[in-house]
């Protein structure tokens, strides 16, 4: 069994991409939430330009969806530097990351997204060129290699990755600074559709905007998605204006709910309470009642249901608490996580 994740997922398709281009702001003052990254960052870079040196190497954690790569090309236009692009699984072998540092402009951006799936030659590769901007390159097969070093251009390093637990320590070290990207407040969530809307001209009354953005799952890849969806909607069945009740039954017919979970979110959930009582349960189990790979329920489910207060990690495994039983309609057993206790006096 697997998810048709299409509308709600925060992976971004090729749809969204040509969009997300459209969208993308270009400059820090217009990225919209993230207030303490984008005070932090900027900092960074005014720091970095007025002694006129390529500033620390960034790490950016955080779920799909929530900006990273915005950022990364944000670095680059305020830096006034070039941007280049690659990806971890693009990197299988040191060859394949040498032949970019050795072409790298001085002060580039070099933005490696998912840096956590880069292989571990390329990995080590990397430590020497973040930390001495040299590369050894290996000539030659067993006793008689050789390594041959090769001065690489100063260079700035943004990485990327939706888990910063799975980088290895010397990596994650090398990075002077560590951006977490959290899930962004509705309220946020409202100022990137009303800038969205604005560019695709739209016309989005501010209560069709937070409609749309309490269902966004805190992301503002998804909320540019809903608000194509409910456009078509408003198009084809009204008079192209958002209003609530309009976002609202568009959203109801793509079976985005009211808090914005998607069918993947309420089947953890649903498995979570039918399945195991409320838990506690590991992760790999719970990924194998819904059919999916761990990794999914863990990098795109798990978060937001954390985040919004339905799901805890405990040290014996996820357990429902008592907003879990309520979303889905159940009623929550007396001694549930989070339940307030009948005899407590709160
Ligand atoms: N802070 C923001 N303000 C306005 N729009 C934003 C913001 N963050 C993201 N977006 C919008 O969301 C889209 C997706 O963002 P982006 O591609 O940077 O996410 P990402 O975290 O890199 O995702 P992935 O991990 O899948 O690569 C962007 O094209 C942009 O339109």
């Amino acid at each position: 069994m697997s998810f048709d994740r299409d509308l709600i997922s925060a992976q971004a398709d090729d749809n969204d991409l040509q969009i997300e281009a459209a969208l993308r702001p270009k400059s820090l003052g217009e990225f919209i939430g993230q207030s303490r990254v984008r005070e932090q960052l900027s900092l960074v870079l005014q720091g970095a330009l007025k002694r006129g040196k390529a500033p620390d190497h960034v790490l950016m954690s955080g779920s799909p969806g929530l900006g990273k790569t915005t950022l990364a090309m944000i670095i680059a236009y305020e830096l006034g530097a070039p941007l280049r692009i690659t990806s971890g699984p693009a990197l299988e072998r040191a060859g394949d990351l040498a032949a970019i540092l050795s072409t790298l402009a001085e002060g580039e951006v070099l933005f490696i997204d998912e840096i956590h799936r880069m292989a571990r030659p390329a990995e080590e590769m990397l430590y020497l060129a973040m930390e001495d901007f040299r590369v050894d390159i290996v000539v030659g097969k067993g006793p008689g290699a050789t390594a041959i070093p090769l001065e690489i251009a100063p260079f700035t390093l943004v990485g990327a990755t939706t888990r910063a637990g799975l980088l290895p320590a010397p990596l994650r070290d090398r990075f002077g600074f560590t951006a977490h990207m959290d899930f962004y407040e509705v309220d946020e969530l409202e100022r990137v559709l009303a800038r969205s809307s604005r560019l695709l001209g739209v016309d989005l009354p501010a209560d069709g905007a937070h409609e749309i953005a309490r269902r966004s799952r805190g992301t503002p890849r998804i909320a540019n998605r809903l608000l194509r969806r409910v456009r078509d909607f408003a198009e084809v069945r009204a008079d192209g204006l958002i209003t609530r009740d309009l976002a609202a039954a568009a959203l109801n017919l793509y079976e985005v709910d009211a808090e914005g979970l998607d069918r993947l979110d309420r089947a953890v959930l649903g498995a979570l309470l039918r399945k195991f009582g409320g838990g506690p349960v590991g992760l790999s189990t719970l990924a194998v009642a819904v059919g999916e790979e761990p990794e999914t329920v863990e990098v795109v489910a798990e978060p937001f249901l954390v985040r919004q207060g339905l799901v805890a990690r405990t040290p014996r495994g996820r357990v429902a608490t008592a907003g879990a039983w309520l979303h889905l309609g159940m009623t929550p057993p007396p001694d549930v996580f989070g339940a307030a206790h009948p005899d407590s006096d709160g």
